[in-house]
């Protein structure tokens, strides 16, 4: 049998009036063998309300933006080799005023996606901030992938990917760049991230390790290539 909850969620508008959106939250009780909560981080605007929609419901949510306030999650089933993992994924707000509420939810993330926006300097800068944050409040161990998103507005970009590319190195996560709007390598992100948690839940003592790195690259391959980043 299902069971639906539905709850109020607190969102603001841009010009800081403030409105109640009945949402439903954790629809049906879908079946899973394994769950994983999973964080997305980042500066305000930079999409991740956007990306988190584009991955559950395959849509994008354009019109007027309406910044989250405090935290909000969605859940997700997919398959790994065989085994059904549930993603519970948790869309935090990126104003500044609401951090002291999001770093209580840090510790209980196995992985953490950290997006800025390509055509937002400020928040690509911010991305040390946002890591040195992770560092203080999530687990040690936890999974970091690095998102550069709105790919699509080429017009408008002012953080070259290479810079992006450069930055996740240093800091030794994966890269790539993404777009809630056309939806590229959305899915492959929050894959890549589901077989990593999979992988080091259930892997035994002789089994190679998962390299998740090597998996994007083979999937950006099998997809066609250079179109993807
Ligand atoms: N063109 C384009 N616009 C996007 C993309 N992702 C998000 N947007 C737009 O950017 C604005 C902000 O998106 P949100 O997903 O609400 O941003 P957020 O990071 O969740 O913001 P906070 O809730 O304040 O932390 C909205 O107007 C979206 O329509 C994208 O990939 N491409």
């Amino acid at each position: 049998m299902s069971t639906r909850k539905t709850s109020l969620t607190d969102k603001q508008t841009k010009n800081g009036t403030s409105k109640y959106v009945l949402e439903r939250c954790a629809s049906v009780n879908e079946y899973y063998d394994i769950a994983f909560k999973v964080m997305l981080l980042g500066d305000s605007s930079v999409g991740k309300t956007c990306v988190l929609v584009r991955f559950k419901d395959g849509a994008f949510l354009g019109g007027n933006f309406i910044a989250t306030v405090g935290i909000d999650f969605r859940n997700k089933v997919v398959d790994v080799d065989n085994l059904k993992v549930k993603l519970q994924i948790w869309d935090t707000a990126g104003q500044e005023r609401f951090r002291s509420v999001t770093h209580a939810y840090y510790r209980d993330a196995q992985a953490l996606l950290l997006l800025y926006d390509i055509t937002s300097k400020p928040s690509f800068d911010n991305i040390r901030a946002w890591l040195t944050e992770i560092h203080e409040y999530a687990q040690k161990d936890v999974v970091i992938m690095l998102l550069g998103n709105k790919s699509d507005v080429a017009a408008e970009r002012v953080v070259k990917k290479e810079d992006g590319e450069k930055l996740a190195k240093e800091y030794g996560v994966p890269f790539m760049e993404t777009s809630a709007k056309t939806g590229l390598n959305v899915e492959l992100a929050f894959l890549a991230i589901a077989k990593e948690l999979k992988h080091r839940a259930t892997q035994q003592p002789n089994d190679p390790k998962f390299q998740i790195h090597d998996y994007i690259e083979s999937q950006k391959q099998k997809s066609g290539c250079c179109s993807l980043v």
